[in-house]
């Protein structure tokens, strides 16, 4: 039976890199995969892993009509066997709904990759329709880590290393602290709350005020 997955986990936990295995590994048995992405980090029509790969992909516009765009696709002599789709809590919840009408009505596998909520700790509404219709839920096994060793459960959004929670539900970005520049980093539960990140964790460990007091 074709089905709808949808792999999820924290940012940097390594769902484009298991998108790209997929590929290879169908495309190495002479399948041939249409694959979606939107607003990747590498840019406009492109999937990519943080570990150097890329491919090319369709880049999903506003509006656009997943299963139409397969149907023409296949219409006009395409071949598509499954279906990727990146970075999928950037689509509408509608995009999310066609991609369930191509498992149901064109019998072909879907799989898509992406993180199940924003800074704020909210659902995207793509990655809750995707919870919702899916008919798997994969959460990655290789685990994203806090910086106090916990499984990161939760992805924040910093400014100079710092904890924002105002702003745009989307901002393109990298797990990467710069001075002035938007970055995120995956967090546990009790840091995301706590709003600690690894920059404000180390400035709280050399304030004078938990320096061991000295003896002279
Ligand atoms: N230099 C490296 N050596 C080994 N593994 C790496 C390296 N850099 C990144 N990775 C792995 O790649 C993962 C990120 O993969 P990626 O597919 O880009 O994540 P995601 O799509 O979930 O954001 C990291 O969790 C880590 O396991
Ligand atoms: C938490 C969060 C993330 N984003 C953006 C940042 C990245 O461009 C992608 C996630 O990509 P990854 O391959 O999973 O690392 O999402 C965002 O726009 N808003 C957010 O709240």
């Amino acid at each position: 039976m074709p089905e709808l997955v949808f792999f999820s986990g924290t940012m940097d936990c390594g769902k484009s890199t298991l998108a790209l295995q997929i590929e290879h590994n169908r495309s190495a048995r002479g399948l041939q995969g249409m694959i979606f992405s939107r607003d990747d980090r590498a840019g406009e029509g492109k999937l990519s892993s943080r570990l150097g790969l890329v491919t090319d992909a369709v880049e999903v516009e506003d509006g656009q009509d997943l299963y139409a765009y397969l149907v023409d696709h296949l219409s006009q002599g395409g071949r598509a066997d499954y279906v990727i789709a990146d970075e999928a809590q950037f689509l509408a919840p509608e995009q999310i709904d066609q991609l369930a009408r191509v498992v149901d009505d064109l019998g072909l596998d879907v799989y898509a990759f992406g993180i199940t909520t924003d800074f704020r700790s909210k659902l995207f509404p793509g990655s809750q329709r995707l919870v919702e219709l899916a008919d798997r839920v994969e959460v990655l096994q290789v685990e994203a880590l806090c910086w106090c060793g916990a499984r990161a459960t939760h992805n924040a959004r910093t400014i100079g290393g710092v904890m924002v929670v105002e702003g745009a539900q989307v901002v393109v970005g990298d797990v990467t602290h710069s001075a002035d520049e938007v970055g995120y980093e995956v967090l546990c539960r009790r840091h995301h709350r706590r709003r600690m990140t690894s920059a404000t964790a180390r400035a709280a460990a050399l304030s004078p005020d938990v320096l061991p007091v000295s003896s002279s």
